[in-house]
């Protein structure tokens, strides 16, 4: 890398390079082993085929970020639909307060109030009235992806705010493979067979959607450490433990911090109760309904246990050992690790 970019990446600055609107995706390395979507490689990274082809081609091209822009980024089974909850249950609060019985969470699952933009783009018919509608909407707009930080839209690691959840890798797998064989039936595709084992060993090989899990994890820690006004940098453990606490760290870098008499009234319990895995699990929308959205997923798939360490439930002694050390090579000497709680 030449000394100028070098720089510029130090202050957190876009990256000069031209960004590619096209894709040219049937020469890059293709894997079909992981349920349910072909994944390509692209720098770095195991990509649905799909959100190359189109996913983030309408989102680099056809979406106009702002300053107020809020996108909620995570690797799947990382806590996506937990912040999606607080994240909308807390910028919204004004217009819906959380104790209310009508509140849009308790009426719809959060995936289908928070879309996330590559997938929509993937999957629409029109990309440009997807970028009309996304367009309309009021600011300050609240708006999801699985991107990678590398891979997001120069203006919007640019110029929006942006929040991460991050996940212990072996958790996520656990929760990857429990869904993909729920889920892949309705994309159809058949993960019926699709054995924990085989499911391990891709993960272990960086082959899973969005993967190397870690990898990414670090693409958004470091973001976070260059430019903490501009990302967030969140750990779901951590939110399992102190949810109140990480939840008034979520609403201040969304500049709707609460306030002493919001604290003394309740808010902050009353969002943490509203988007807790048993309260939302439990609603009747996210028991029995199915994606409004463009995937075709049963609600229920989103919420399955909802705890740390599920891992030893589904891994060998030695295989979470194995996975450990892939994880621990690959982030030597890059300041993170999953067992430092402070990161
Ligand atoms: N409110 C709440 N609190 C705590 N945990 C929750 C919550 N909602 C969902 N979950 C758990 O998160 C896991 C699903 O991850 P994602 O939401 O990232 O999935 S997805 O990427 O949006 O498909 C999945 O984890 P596992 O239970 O380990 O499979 C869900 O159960």
């Amino acid at each position: 890398m030449d000394h100028r970019r070098a720089q510029q990446q130090q202050q957190g600055a876009a990256a000069p390079e031209p960004e590619e609107t096209t894709m040219e995706v049937d020469s890059l390395p293709l894997e079909t082993r992981c349920p349910p979507f072909p994944l390509r490689q692209y720098k770095g990274f195991w990509i649905p085929e799909l959100t190359l082809r189109r996913g983030v081609p309408g989102f680099r091209s056809r979406f106009t970020p702002r300053p107020t822009d809020i996108i909620l980024a995570s690797f799947p089974k990382s806590g996506t639909t937990w912040l999606k909850a607080l994240a909308f249950a807390t910028l919204r609060r004004a217009a819906h307060p959380p104790s209310f019985a009508d509140h849009p969470l308790r009426r719809a699952n959060p995936h289908d109030i928070v879309r996330f933009v590559e997938t929509d783009f993937a999957r629409a018919e029109s990309a440009d009235e997807l970028g009309d509608d996304l367009e309309a909407l009021p600011s300050p707009r609240l708006l999801a992806t699985h991107l990678p930080h590398s891979l997001l839209p120069q203006r919007v690691r640019a110029m929006c705010k942006i929040v991460s959840v991050s996940r212990e890798p072996k958790d996520a797998l656990v929760s990857w493979w429990n869904f993909v064989r729920k889920a892949a039936p309705a994309f159809g595709g058949d993960a019926a067979a699709f054995t924990f084992e085989e499911a391990f060993d891709l993960f272990c090989d960086g082959r899973c959607v969005y993967g190397p899990a870690w990898m990414y994890t670090l693409d958004y820690s470091e973001a976070g450490r260059r430019r903490p006004g501009n990302v967030l940098f969140l750990r779901y453990e951590k939110m399992l433990l102190q949810p109140r606490d990480e939840l008034k760290r979520l609403a201040e870098f969304m500049e709707c911090g609460f306030s002493v008499k919001e604290e003394q009234r309740g808010v902050v319990d009353d969002v943490v109760e509203l988007c807790s895995f048993d309260k939302l699990k439990n609603m009747e929308v996210n028991r029995n309904g199915t994606g409004k959205g463009k995937l075709p997923v049963e609600n229920a798939d989103f919420f399955r246990k909802g705890v740390a360490g599920d891992w030893r439930n589904h891994m060998t002694p030695e295989m979470a050992q194995r996975l450990d050390k892939i994880v621990q090579d690959a982030l030597q000497g890059s300041g993170f690790s999953f067992n430092d709680d402070s990161a």
